[in-house]
């Protein structure tokens, strides 16, 4: 593996519309070797379209995209990067088997192709036309692609969509490996539980801008609100909880109540104010899922 000072990845003022569609507005950003890093946000964030720009498969109208301090498709050309696209074609009437082999040949440092079949648990379906497999099956098959040889840059769009739970965990634990080795594994995802058990960094995109950067930790901290749970005993007065200060979000389901609330302590004081004797009580932070969608609404408001 090639070693050197510039970032893995450097985003500098890049922006990049269709038509009237700002897809990425002005993102600067690094990422640096040995990260894993999740890049997040709702449909049309513009996810793809950083991904696409990363890996010169489009151009930027403004700015400048730097992979190991040179353009995209030299570092490309070089094998220094990696990449699993969403739904890229597969050639149709090859074998796996094939398929992979012209992949690690075309690597300038490719691994043996039994390694790299047996990596991406391909190794029982090598022989199979590729247009004969399964989803799950296909996305192994794009990820012995992204690893058919030794890249300093992994990149992964959407990769675990349609692959089971254990085909799943196998993927995250070879990526685990990758990064262990000082690779950089950049992947954008909708699965938030993934990114928080994963990535050691997340970025969070909206509308082509980036919202947060941070560990999962901090982007649940920056989403500020608490989940507060507790049980009632008796009729429960829906409308005198919905009154309560600070709440974003409340649920009530028999004799339990989950509220969300921009500031706990004093939801939970102004609870005690109602004469309400709460069982079971619980303040805990958001999920990454829960602070993901606090900031994209918050966001969404304040452009609306
Ligand atoms: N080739 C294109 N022509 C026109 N508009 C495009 C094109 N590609 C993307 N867009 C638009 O650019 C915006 C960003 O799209 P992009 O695919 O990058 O988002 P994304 O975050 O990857 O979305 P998703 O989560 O749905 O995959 C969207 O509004 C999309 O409709």
């Amino acid at each position: 593996m090639t070693t050197t000072t510039a970032p893995a990845v450097g985003f500098d003022r890049v922006s990049k519309t269709y038509g009237d569609v700002r897809a990425v507005d002005g993102l600067t950003l690094a990422l640096h070797p040995g990260e894993t890093v999740a890049l997040l946000g709702p449909n049309g964030a513009g996810k793809s379209t950083t991904l696409d720009l990363l890996l010169g498969l489009k151009q930027a109208d403004s700015g400048t995209v730097r992979v190991f301090g040179t353009a995209p498709r030299e570092a490309i050309v070089a094998g220094r990067v990696g990449a699993m696209l969403q739904s890229g074609g597969l050639m149709d009437e090859v074998t796996v088997a094939e398929l992979v082999a012209l992949a690690c040949a075309l690597h300038p440092k490719p691994y043996k192709l039994s390694e790299v079949l047996s990596r991406a648990g391909v190794s029982q379906i090598a022989g199979r036309k590729v247009d004969k497999l399964s989803g799950g099956q296909a996305q192994r098959v794009r990820f012995a692609l992204a690893t058919a040889g030794d890249s300093d840059l992994i990149v992964l769009d959407e990769p675990t969509t349609g692959m089971d739970v254990t085909t799943r965990q196998a993927f995250w634990a070879t990526m685990r490996e990758q990064a262990d080795q000082g690779r950089t594994v950049l992947f954008a995802t909708h699965y938030l539980e993934e990114a928080d058990a994963i990535a050691d960094r997340v970025l969070v995109l909206h509308r082509g801008r980036l919202l947060a950067d941070g560990t999962a930790a901090e982007i649940k901290a920056k989403a500020g609100a608490r989940r507060i749970s507790f049980d009632l005993e008796g009729e429960i007065d829906e409308p005198a909880l919905r009154a309560l200060p600070f709440l974003t979000a409340v649920d009530v389901s028999g004799h339990t109540v989950r509220v969300q609330s921009a500031d706990a302590d004093a939801t939970v004081h102004a609870l005690y104010g109602l004469g309400l004797y709460p069982r079971n009580l619980e303040v805990a932070g958001l999920g990454l899922e829960q602070a993901f969608v606090a900031l994209t609404t918050a966001e969404e408001a304040k452009t609306k």
